[in-house]
């Protein structure tokens, strides 16, 4: 008699729970829902250790939490779920994966390098007029939702138009210019803003809202600060600050 049957299913079980948790954890780090998540496994060992040891009183209230604990985990991380759905979804946008766009337009790697020759120029530019701007570069996920929140533009791309829109009396400079398919899609989007606690103190809302995009979806992000003049990259949740446009243009070639 085997004392442990472990059969290929148990396998692939075990690999499927240790990937969705590291998912998870990856998307919460830097959060403050990593700290309830904590709180929360210390909650559940505790109430495992005191039904192991047959603690009637202490059991009996403990299950009395258990029992809301579902609704309560939905309640407190109602916003990470939410996210997590969007990454899922936009992720496996099938509807894109297998667009006609995509089979005619033949988007080549050298072909993306040379859409991006114009951003970089413009993010450039603004740079040295210290000119803030947010653009968002779409991947797999169209980013339809967003492109909502702001004006449709679908206008080719080229750096006169991209300066032209953060100019500071412009009407659309504010928010985010997504571009989609090497087309400038939208412009005056609004981006969730990310709630990570390990970005600095001086960071502000564009910087958060690349952050924030970067997080929910595969986008990539760029931002040309306004105080510093400064460029910075963004993508899958990490900020590259200060970056010259030689290193974006490889940033931006490499993602
Ligand atoms: N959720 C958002 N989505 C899109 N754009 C946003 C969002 N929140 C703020 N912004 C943009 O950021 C601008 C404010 O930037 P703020 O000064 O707070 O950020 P910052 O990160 O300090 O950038 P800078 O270094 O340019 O000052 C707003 O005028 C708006 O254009």
């Amino acid at each position: 008699m085997t004392f442990l049957e472990i059969r290929l299913i148990d396998l692939i079980d075990i690999v499927l729970v240790a990937y969705l948790m590291y998912r998870v954890y990856k998307l919460i780090k830097g959060t403050v829902a990593l700290n309830i998540l904590i709180g929360i496994f210390a909650f559940v060992l505790l109430w495992l250790l005191i039904k192991a040891f047959n603690m009637e009183l202490s059991a009996s209230i403990m299950d009395n939490f258990v029992n809301v604990g579902v609704l309560a985990f939905i309640v407190v991380f109602q916003q990470e779920i939410r996210r997590f759905l969007i990454l899922l979804g936009s992720r496996y946008n099938l509807t894109s994966k297998f667009s006609l766009d995509k089979v005619f337009m033949n988007e080549s790697k050298g072909m993306m390098d040379i859409y991006n020759i114009p951003l970089v120029r413009a993010c450039e530019n603004l740079a040295k007029t210290k000119t803030g701007a947010l653009v968002v570069i779409s991947k797999e996920s169209e980013l339809v939702d967003y492109v909502q929140t702001g004006e449709l533009i679908n206008g080719v791309i080229s750096s006169q138009l991209i300066e032209n829109i953060f100019f500071k009396n412009s009407p659309l400079h504010d928010g985010a210019v997504i571009i989609t398919r090497n087309k400038i899609k939208a412009a005056g989007c609004i981006l969730p803003v990310s709630q990570n606690r390990t970005l600095p103190k001086k960071v502000g809302l564009r910087h958060r809202a690349a952050m924030g995009i970067t997080e929910a979806t595969d986008a990539m992000a760029i931002v040309v600060s306004e105080e510093t003049g400064r460029i910075s990259f963004f993508s899958k949740g990490q900020m590259e600050m200060g970056v010259s446009s030689d290193e974006l243009k490889e940033l931006l070639s490499k993602n």
